[in-house]
């Protein structure tokens, strides 16, 4: 579960390498209420360029899953921030399921984001993260139907990931229609608290969807945007841009 309304911010790990990453969660830490950090990998089709972009960088650096795990472990000696790591299925899969979700949880892990695993076959994923006691979110898109998203937040246990609109992650300058019927079916359906994500890049986004209903908001692209402009001299930048963010729950 979350803290309401939840601003969650997204970088991806190792990019441009896994001590600057390190620095970068402190950061953030200071203005978001849960980082989302993702797990590198070489074919991330949810992804707009910016993102890709940071993948190849974090590859590049030669980050492997267990810095990220290791990562997450050093946060934890700073922080008690929660910690989602988001990721594509094919790095669990290699690292074998069950070890990546062990490992995730003994590293400081909160909850898991597998993206292109769908509900229907999750059902062993999903009883390995309660045994574990680690949260599920599972993704909702616009075009998912009632019945779906009804499912989709009994199998997450600490929120609901609502994707804006069709289409891959990356700034966009509005908020589309798209993203406010999806919250307000939302809203209706789920259980769980949601967040919207994909788009999100500025604190008027951020306080037009919590006044909409948004429990919590992702951002991504708009930070990862700032690293691959500084490199690993983005703190100073990122902070300035994550307090801006934070202000749009106060507006
Ligand atoms: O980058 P954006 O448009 O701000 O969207 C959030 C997003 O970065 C993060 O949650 C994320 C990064 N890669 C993903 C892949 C699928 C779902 C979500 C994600």
């Amino acid at each position: 579960m979350i803290k309401k309304p939840a601003l969650i911010t997204f970088i991806t790990a190792g990019d441009p390498n896994i001590d600057a990453t390190l620095e970068f969660m402190l950061v953030l830490e200071k203005y978001a209420d849960v980082i989302e950090l993702g797990v590198p990998f070489s074919d991330p089709m949810a992804d707009g360029r910016t993102i890709q972009k940071a993948n190849y960088r974090a590859l590049k650096s030669g980050t492997r899953i267990k810095d990220v795990f290791k990562v997450v472990e050093e946060f934890r000696e700073h922080s008690s921030k929660p910690v989602v790591l988001m990721t594509y299925y094919n790095p669990v899969y290699r690292f074998g399921a069950e070890n990546f979700i062990a490992e995730a949880k003994k590293s400081g892990v909160d909850g898991l984001i597998v993206v292109d695993l769908p509900i229907e076959e999750a059902k062993e994923y999903v009883e390995i993260c309660r045994k574990l006691e680690i949260g599920t979110i599972f993704l909702a898109a616009p075009n998912t139907p009632d019945e779906r998203l009804k499912m989709i937040d009994e199998a997450s246990s600490a929120f609901v990931y609502l994707i804006s609109l069709y289409g891959t992650t990356g700034s966009r300058s509005e908020i589309p229609e798209s993203a406010f019927s999806l919250l307000s079916r939302a809203k209706r359906i789920c259980r769980k608290p949601v967040a919207v994500g994909f788009g999100v890049s500025k604190a008027e986004h951020v306080k037009t969807l919590v006044e909409a209903g948004a429990d919590g908001v992702v951002v991504g692209s708009a930070i990862v945007e700032i690293v691959e402009k500084f490199g690993e001299n983005a703190s100073e930048e990122i902070e300035r841009k994550v307090r801006e963010l934070r202000s749009g729950l106060q507006l």
